[in-house]
């Protein structure tokens, strides 16, 4: 089978909230591009599935666990061989990690997967550029996940004063790897397109697949599913107060503001809260929380008392308000 009749698969992996589906949707952009789409998302309710937007032209999603901890692989074999059928003409596969994925076993997952048209396109590794420029140097080089990356997207780029610095210090980390910035995951689509098509040629590099102390945190999540309108009252105090070991909350939920009810995606990534109208599209509403260590029932209970169908106060819209204002 030549090269031409295969499709590069790619792996786009980060820690929790990166930015790893503003990527995605920035790619899925792309004009004249086919692009398909795995989504895994570490919750019972795939929430980036529902948050993957604009010119998809085709996508699978698998839920219900990191997709490089799920005891059967059998799921991603089978995406990928629909993805990667000749009557889809797709020019690549992404792949979406969820944030608690390890990208050497994701890595080994695509290159040893079972669909005959799918080849290794790369792994996109995508870090935040402002919690990179805090960390220190003898973090950074230990940090394992860089070293098998082809491409680094340093992102939130507007978010730190110094993004060369932040670049000149991926490059250190990651040597084999094309560093580029973004803010919002918009990088310059040909880039990513290079990557995959060389990933093809290169000679195969196995040194992350076995790194030793490459060890996989597991991460846990709660899942709330959401079957009616909430109050702004609770949503936003779930938002603005933390739960220790909760690392990362995401969902799209309806707000009851008045007699009626609008949909906005919410996302806490480590005390940052960002709350957006939702676009278009039919995406279930739930409520996620992602960490390590933390208490499930303090955490089911905190989504107990927002998913009740209840009136939002003034007050608790001023506040919703102000958070989308902050959040432009
Ligand atoms: N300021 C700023 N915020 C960003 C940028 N990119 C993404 N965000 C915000 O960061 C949050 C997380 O973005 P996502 O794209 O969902 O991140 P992710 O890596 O897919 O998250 P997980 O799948 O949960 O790991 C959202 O609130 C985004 O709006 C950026 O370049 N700058």
């Amino acid at each position: 089978m030549t090269a031409r009749s295969t499709v590069p698969v790619v792996a786009i992996t980060g820690p929790l909230g990166v930015g790893k589906t503003s990527l995605v949707n920035a790619l899925l952009r792309t004009p004249g591009a086919r692009i398909g789409v795995v989504v895994n998302d570490f919750g019972a309710v795939n929430i980036d599935a529902g948050l993957v937007v604009g010119q998809i032209d085709e996508a699978a999603s698998i839920s219900g666990g990191c997709i490089c901890c799920l005891d059967d692989t059998r799921g991603l074999d089978d995406a990928l061989e629909r993805l990667t059928d000749a009557r889809l003409a797709l020019d690549v596969v992404l792949v979406e990690a969820s944030g608690a994925a390890d990208p050497a076993v994701l890595s080994r997952l695509i290159r040893f997967s079972s669909a005959p048209r799918a080849r290794w396109g790369g792994l996109v590794e995508v870090v935040d550029a402002a919690w990179f420029g805090r960390t220190t140097e003898a973090q950074r080089l230990g940090d394992a996940r860089y070293r098998t990356a082809s491409l680094v997207v340093a992102n939130k780029t507007d978010r730190t004063p110094d993004a060369d610095r932040v670049l000149r210090a991926l490059g250190d980390v990651a040597p084999r790897a094309v560093v580029v910035q973004a803010v919002r995951g918009a990088i310059d689509p040909t880039v990513l397109f290079d990557v995959a098509e060389r990933a093809a040629s290169d000679e195969l590099d196995f040194s992350g697949l076995t790194e030793p102390e490459h060890v996989h945190h597991h991460a846990e999540a709660v899942t709330r599913e959401l079957h009616a309108p909430v109050s702004a009252d609770t949503l936003v105090d779930l938002l603005d107060i933390p739960v220790p070991g909760v690392a990362r909350i995401k969902g799209i939920v309806d707000v009851r503001i008045g007699n009626a009810s609008r949909p906005y995606v919410v996302h806490v990534v480590t005390g940052t809260v960002h709350v957006e109208p939702l676009g278009t599209g039919t995406a279930a509403r739930a409520l996620v929380a992602i960490g390590y260590g933390f208490d499930a029932e303090v955490v089911r209970a905190r989504f107990e008392s927002v998913a009740v169908d209840g009136p939002s106060s003034p007050a608790g819209v001023r506040r919703l308000r102000r958070l989308l204002r902050l959040s432009r």
